[in-house]
């Protein structure tokens, strides 16, 4: 706590720290918080799960004022769920404070929303477009407003949110201190940077890659038609706490989601095409582990924190290196390992290729693992399974019924049946998944980086891309 303590973060914030577990700040935090304080508008890059959010929340909920009957500070996110996360998680950090932060988002009642403002939050954390709603229908004022933090500023960027930031950058006042935050920094954020801030610090954590160390990063080479029993496999095999199997469409995800369900794994879907209702029920589900494997599009790859999150598969590669970024750092959060797997055709290889080079992180081969491997893996798990639970002990109640069964048949039958039952053999019940066509990309090596081409085009049509997850 003393380095928290000797940024100056006072005590009732610290006490919330400890609460939470923070011991130590984060090297983004240690460097952000003391420049954010002055009131100094920053520029803030580290990699995906190195606590961004507390790096402008702390000072954020620092500054806010007791009493204040207007919005002091807004958030921005791309999407509704970090929204929602990201307002939980300042709440936590200003719990022994006055401070309250309000997410609102599309998709959610706007009366209820309305009904919440008028609590007047000093913190307001807002998708772009439900922010702009209540501009319009003049339910927030935003005069007072005296920092704005674009959290994942460039993915904001990418899904045409361009007008939208304006509009709310020009209806808050021209001194106020403006943040952006994100992982990866593409260089139209200068722009951005340019147009709305006034000086501002760049605070980089410079790593040689732009993923965590501490994240193993693997492919399998397959055709389309493969992934699916590739991908059961896996899950039996590697058998993750939890899991993010992402794809690239929303069809892939319904299909998958039913396919795996069907072979009676514990899953659900989520993108942007489901009511905010059962994207919200969703994601409770995997953060509360009803259901150990989120199939998910992109809309689940910026930002999002659930703890115990141990395997990433891609079952389409990311159209781009930054969006594997985002998408493997939903592992490896917060010091903890996790294993990320990309399925790759093998007209994708270059585009693969592009990805290592940019992210500067070998990403190394792995065979499709075979049937017996599969079974092989399956049964290790039980063996480690029955261990541990004779370590544990707490056995005899079983004791007896044991050693009566042993009088009748030999201990090798009878622990055999046993692994049997522990062992989830492999399951052909047919699924229906339609093909996908392999990610058209131009060769690897280019210089130019296909997202950003993108995001030009799309700055004429502002909102057209909020629904693309
Ligand atoms: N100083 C700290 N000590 C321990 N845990 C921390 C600390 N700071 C943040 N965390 C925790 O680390 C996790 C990741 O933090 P956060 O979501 O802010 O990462 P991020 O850098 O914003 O990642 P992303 O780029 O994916 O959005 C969270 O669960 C957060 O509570
Ligand atoms: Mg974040």
């Amino acid at each position: 706590m003393d380095k928290f303590i000797s940024l100056g973060i006072s005590d009732r914030i610290i006490r919330a720290l400890h609460e939470m577990g923070f011991e130590e700040p984060t090297p983004i935090q240690e460097q952000c918080i003391p420049v954010l304080a002055a009131g100094r508008d920053l520029i803030g890059q580290a990699q995906t799960g190195t606590g961004k959010t507390a790096a402008f929340g702390i000072p954020l909920i620092e500054r806010t004022t007791r009493n204040a009957q207007t919005v002091q500070a807004i958030i921005l996110t791309p999407t509704r769920e970090l929204a929602i996360q990201v307002a939980e998680e300042l709440n936590r950090i200003g719990q022994f404070t006055d401070a309250q932060a309000l997410p609102i988002y599309g998709g959610q009642d706007i009366q209820r929303q309305i009904k919440s403002l008028k609590r007047h939050p000093q913190i307001v954390v807002a998708t772009p477009g439900r922010l702009m709603d209540h501009m319009e229908r003049r339910t927030i004022r935003l005069e007072e407003v005296r920092a704005v933090v674009l959290d994942e500023a460039d993915e904001m960027l990418n899904m045409g949110f361009i007008e939208d930031i304006e509009n709310i950058l020009a209806a808050t006042p021209a001194g106020r201190q403006t943040i952006l935050f994100s992982a990866t920094m593409p260089k139209q954020i200068q722009n951005l940077a340019r147009k709305f801030q006034n000086d501002p610090a760049l605070i980089q954590v410079k790593a040689r890659e732009m993923t965590v160390p501490l994240i193993e990063q693997q492919y399998i080479e397959l055709q389309d038609n493969q992934k699916f029993d590739v991908l059961c496999r896996l899950l039996d095999m590697q058998d993750p706490e939890l899991a993010i199997v992402f794809g690239r469409t929303k069809r892939r995800v319904d299909e998958l989601t039913e396919a795996l369900k069907k072979r009676g794994y514990l899953v659900d879907g989520i993108h942007g095409d489901l009511t905010q209702g059962k994207r919200e029920i969703v994601l409770r589900q995997f953060r509360e582990g009803t259901i150990d494997v989120l199939i998910a599009t992109d809309v689940a790859a910026r930002g999002l924190d659930v703890s115990g999150v141990t395997h990433i598969y891609n079952f389409d590669i990311p159209q781009d290196p930054d969006s594997y970024v985002h998408r493997i750092g939903r592992t490896g959060r917060a010091g903890h390992a996790g294993l990320a797997l990309t399925f790759v055709s093998p007209r994708e290889l270059g585009h693969l290729r592009y990805i290592e080079q940019t992210t500067k992180r070998k990403i190394s081969r792995m065979p499709i693992p075979s049937m017996a491997e599969a079974v092989e893996g399956q049964q290790r798990l039980a063996v480690e399974k029955l261990l541990r639970q004779v370590q544990e002990g707490n056995l005899d109640q079983y004791r007896g019924r044991a050693e009566e069964l042993l009088t009748d048949f030999d201990s090798v039958s009878l622990l055999s049946a046993a692994l049997k039952l522990m062992t989830k053999e492999p399951d052909t019940t047919p699924v229906k998944l339609s093909g996908e066509t392999p990610l058209k990309v131009r060769s690897a090596g280019r210089r130019e980086r296909p997202a950003e081409s993108g995001h030009f085009a799309l700055k004429t049509k502002p909102r057209s891309k909020s629904r693309k997850y």
